[in-house]
């Protein structure tokens, strides 16, 4: 019974076999006749056995000896191994007549032991009898006859069955199925057909033929569905494999095998090569114009395509907004450069503006210097605390002028600008005050007279300025205060080549003659006396034995008041009216001064001018503080002392000289002294000379002891010449403890600097206060200056007054003594600011009021 797998193989070995006819014959080369006349034969004997119905029989014989016969001739022809002894060509007849049985034999041996050396499969020859296994006989023939075909077309790779075949690519599986499926000839076909007949009844064969039938159709259909498929594959462009069947897989050669497996090895180069450029076009950005590109891209590699497509124009539009952010900052970097180039011009010019304003201030006051001329100084005090005030009388204040708002009684206010040397703020501090003084304050050091003296109304913080404020800081520190802490300062640094000796004195005009205390209604702390810090110094060059003298007086006047205001009654109306009369004594001999033509001017009218006489009138350097309150109700008496400063500034005074005396002068005086003194001698008035060098009462004076009775004030209140002196006979003290030490008992020696031995210089000090002039009060509050001492006009009337006036002198000294003296030991003081902080006054040192509280400046305080 034939399996169905034989069934199937037939099936495939006829329809390739017809298939390889419809193709022209590709099968073998030399075989084909052979193959198609086996065919015949086949199809012949088939005929012939179907007639007989011995089909079975006719295949037995055609395997048997005709076809056998034309296996051995393949066999040689494959082997090059002799299996027929006879040539072939006489042995194997046309007709297919069988050899004689040895020779058969002997050839069918032959062949068989050349089936084994070649590997191929063979059979017994008990198989080509009846009986046998004709299935081994078959398969040998077809062995061979695909061992013959692989040999034909050269390949000598010894020949495999069975396998799986890998999948082909469909270009090979093309080339295959181009190729014949199966190197089936009709001989084979029919060795098949018989071998699935063989063992079949008669009266089965029409069915299995049928079924045989069945599946050749069945085998052309599948190979054209194959075939199709194959097509169709081939059209697609995606590479695709085709399994090939086991036919296909037992038709292929080891050789065909290895091509099959390059092409596979190519395939899949080719393919890794183009999945790779596929992976690398997702990877690399697609050129943004082509469109096309991006319609094939899946779509997350498209969407990352468009992200990568927005970074890409973000980082251009960052670049872009980098290089105009680069250029914006060049832009501003170079307009900046530029700016500050302005800036720097501009501040410049502004430095230079300010140094031209304040070399035109300097070059100004030096005009004003060389003229002579009084400086004037303003101040406007602050609101005081608790009384701040949204208006205030000052517009404002600009460089070196001050506006003040004027009320009109026509309703419109007016403004009245006012220009002086310099003009404080309300908020400038007592350092920018004092500092803007300190050349004037230091030229007393170069021999130069220097007089400050502070006006204005009461209140309007002349002690402020002059001393400072009640509770004395270092930031509060007046002028009186920070001009010695000067002096000191610089006297020790010139210690080397100057030597510098410095006394300070105090002094207080109070209602012309009378000290009291009170107080008025306009400041609680008003002071009620004029007071004058004086400071004499006398300087010699260590190198050239040339002598400096300088003195300065530091005036805090009493301020100006209207009674009406003030609501004082009394003895403080009194002293207001003293105040204002002295002031208004003050008013005329200013008056009297800016008449420059004017011959007489009227410093006796009051004790504020006689002391101020050598600052007004002399060659002195001469500043005027001017204090301004800034509350509205205070504007009248503002304008008043701003016109008066007016006039003040017009006053020349002629240059400042300095008080230097070299030392040939300084012995030709000294000699002129001797022969004045020989000559009052030789007039026999010894006596008198004698007493004013050598009087008791005098050094008493000089070392502060003057008599009791001098310090009781004149309560007369009339105010007379020899009142006036008895004052200045007091304040004409000079030299403390230190200095007059180096004096003899009798007075004889050196009375510190100014005396110097010099009669002339005697007279100065203690001649003067022997006169029952007014003027005395001028010489004794003078500063000793060459012009002092050489004045014509003066000494004679010294001398006068020397020659009689001995016993006045004496009286004089008694009468109304008020003053303070200091002199100062460099040596011995301790270091200024120490002694600024320690020691609250000179005149607290020195002098108490009897009645009076003394306000750190020394004038006489008032409370109410
Ligand atoms: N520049 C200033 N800064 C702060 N306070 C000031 C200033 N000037 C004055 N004062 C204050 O104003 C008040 C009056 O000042 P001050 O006593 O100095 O006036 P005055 O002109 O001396 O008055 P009088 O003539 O009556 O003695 C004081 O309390 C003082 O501290």
């Amino acid at each position: 019974m034939a399996s169905p797998e034989q069934e199937a193989a037939v099936a495939a070995a006829v329809v390739e076999d017809v298939m390889r006819q419809q193709g022209g014959g590709c099968g073998g080369s030399g075989g084909g006749g052979d193959t198609v006349g086996s065919w015949r034969n086949l199809d012949i004997a088939w005929r012939k056995s179907e007639e007989a119905g011995n089909l079975h029989l006719l295949m037995q014989l055609s395997i048997n000896r005709g076809h056998l016969n034309w296996c051995f001739l393949w066999f040689e022809k494959c082997s090059n191994k002799k299996v027929v002894e006879v040539p072939s060509d006489s042995t194997v007849p046309a007709d297919g007549t069988a050899l004689c049985a040895y020779q058969y034999f002997e050839n069918v041996r032959n062949f068989l032991i050349g089936l084994q050396d070649l590997g191929l499969p063979t059979f017994e020859a008990s198989d080509l009898e009846k009986g046998g296994q004709g299935v081994r006989v078959v398969d040998c023939v077809l062995a061979l006859k695909l061992f013959c075909d692989a040999k034909q077309v050269g390949k000598q790779s010894p020949f495999k069955y069975g396998g799986i075949v890998k999948p082909l690519s469909a270009k090979y599986a093309i080339r295959k199925n181009n190729e014949p499926f199966m190197k089936t000839t009709p001989d084979s076909i029919r060795m098949l057909v018989q071998t699935v007949l063989s063992d079949k009844k008669p009266e089965e064969i029409p069915s299995v033929v049928e079924s045989l039938l069945s599946k050749v159709i069945n085998e052309f259909e599948r190979r054209i569905a194959s075939q199709s498929e194959l097509v169709y594959s081939l059209l697609l462009p995606t590479s695709q494999f085709l399994l090939v069947d086991s036919t296909q897989v037992e038709s292929t050669s080891p050789s065909d095998l290895e091509e099959a497996t390059e092409n596979i090895k190519m395939d899949e180069v080719e393919k890794n090569a183009s999945s790779l450029t596929e992976d690398v076009s997702t990877l690399v950005p697609a050129p943004l114009s082509n469109d096309n590109v991006n319609k094939h891209m899946p779509k997350p590699v498209r969407n990352f395509d468009r992200e990568q497509k927005h970074i890409q124009d973000l980082k251009s539009n960052m670049s872009t907004v980098k290089s105009c952010m680069e250029q914006l900052k060049l832009l501003y970097s170079e307009d900046l450069k530029k700016l500050g180039d302005h800036l720097r011009i501009v501040s410049h010019a502004a430095s230079g503006y300010r140094k031209v304003v304040e070399e035109n201030r300097k070059l100004y006051n030096q005009i004003q210097d060389l003229r002579g001329n009084i400086r004037v100084y303003c101040r406007v005090r602050p609101f005081l605390p608790g009384k701040v005030s949204s208006s205030s009388s000052v517009a404002g204040i600009e460089d070196r002028t001050i506006t003040l708002m004027v009320p009109s009684k026509y309703g419109k206010d007016a403004k009245k600008s006012f220009t002086f040397n310099s003009v404080f703020g309300p908020l400038a501090t007592q350092e920018e005050v004092f500092t803007d003084m300190q050349p004037l304050v230091r030229s007393v050091l170069d021999g130069f007279n220097v007089c400050i003296f502070a006006y204005g109304q009461t209140g309007s913080g002349k002690t402020f300025t002059m001393s400072g404020p009640k509770i004395l800081t270092e930031e509060g520190l007046g002028v009186n205060y920070r001009a010695l802490n000067d002096l000191f300062n610089i006297q020790e640094q010139r210690k080397d080549t100057i030597c510098y000796e410095i006394a300070v004195q105090m002094m207080e005009v109070y209602n012309e003659q009378n000290r009291a205390v009170c107080s008025t209604a306009m400041n609680d702390r008003s002071s009620r006396s004029h007071s004058c810090l004086t400071v004499h110094v006398q300087g010699r060059d260590l190198t050239s034995g040339t002598v400096l003298r300088g003195c300065m007086h530091l005036v805090d006047l009493a301020g100006s008041e209207r009674v009406d205001k003030s609501e004082v009654v009394g003895d403080r109306l009194k002293e207001a009216a003293h105040i204002n009369k002295s002031l208004a004594a003050l008013g005329d001999v200013i008056a009297a001064l800016a008449q420059k033509k004017s011959t007489h001017v009227p410093y006796r009218n009051s004790k504020l001018t006689q002391l101020l006489q050598d600052s007004l009138g002399g060659q002195a350097k001469t500043l005027m503080f001017i204090h301004i309150a800034p509350e509205p109700d205070a504007v009248s008496e503002s304008i008043s002392t701003l016109k008066f400063a007016e006039r003040v500034a017009t006053i020349e005074l002629g240059a400042a000289k300095s008080n230097k005396e070299g030392g040939e002068v300084r012995e030709l005086k000294e000699q002129i002294a001797c022969l004045r003194a020989a000559l009052a001698r030789k007039d026999g008035d010894h006596e008198s000379i004698r007493s004013t060098q050598s009087s008791p009462d005098i050094y008493r004076m000089r070392t502060g002891n003057a008599s009791p009775a001098s310090r009781h004030p004149i309560e007369d209140g009339s105010i007379e010449n020899d009142s006036a002196l008895g004052d200045l006979a007091e304040h004409s003290q000079f030299g403390s403890s230190n200095s007059l030490s180096e004096l003899g008992p009798d007075g004889t020696q050196d009375l510190a600097f100014y005396q110097r031995s010099s009669p002339e210089q005697q007279w100065s000090w203690s001649g003067s206060v022997a006169t029952e002039d007014s003027d005395d009060f001028e010489v004794a509050t003078n500063c000793s200056s060459e012009l002092d001492c050489v004045r014509p006009s003066s000494a004679p009337k010294a001398s006068g007054l020397t020659n009689g006036g001995g016993s006045a002198a004496r009286k004089t000294q008694l009468k109304g003594a008020k003053s303070s003296d200091l002199r100062v030991n460099p040596a011995k003081r301790s270091s200024p600011l120490q002694k600024k902080l320690s020691a609250p006054s000179p005149t607290l040192i020195k002098k108490s009021g009897a009645e009076g509280k003394k306000t750190p400046n020394g004038k006489t305080g008032t409370k109410k």
